[in-house]
């Protein structure tokens, strides 16, 4: 893996947080972590998203948390490695993104 991650400054997070926070991602409560509720027409377009994200999260070595309710995907991302958020969060919300708005 390439460096090791560092959790984001204040001066990051003005910069990064307020674009992933107008699409839906807000900042968990006493937790440094973002988390985005997805919807989804049925299973089988949850489980296709979910799919798409596992693959791009193996080769990112960075994977989300979540939890999946036939059409319903919760994700909370967040780095272990620095126990915070790191640009990894935001470049693998960034990526989820364009996979959701792909499938809708
Ligand atoms: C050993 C391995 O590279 C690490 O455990 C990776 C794997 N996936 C990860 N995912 C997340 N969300 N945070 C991490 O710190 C992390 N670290």
């Amino acid at each position: 893996m390439a460096g090791k991650a560092h959790r984001l400054s204040t001066e990051e997070r003005e910069q990064l947080l307020p674009n992933l926070r107008a699409v839906g991602w807000n900042e968990v409560e006493g937790r440094d972590a973002i988390f985005k509720e997805f919807h989804f027409k049925d299973f089988n377009r949850a489980f296709g998203f979910m799919t798409r994200v596992a693959l791009q999260a193996e080769k990112l070595d960075h994977h989300p948390e979540w939890f999946n309710v036939y059409n319903k995907v919760h994700i909370t991302l967040s780095t272990h490695d620095c126990g915070g958020l790191s640009e990894r969060d935001i470049n693998l919300a960034s990526f989820i993104e364009q996979v959701a708005a792909s499938l809708s």
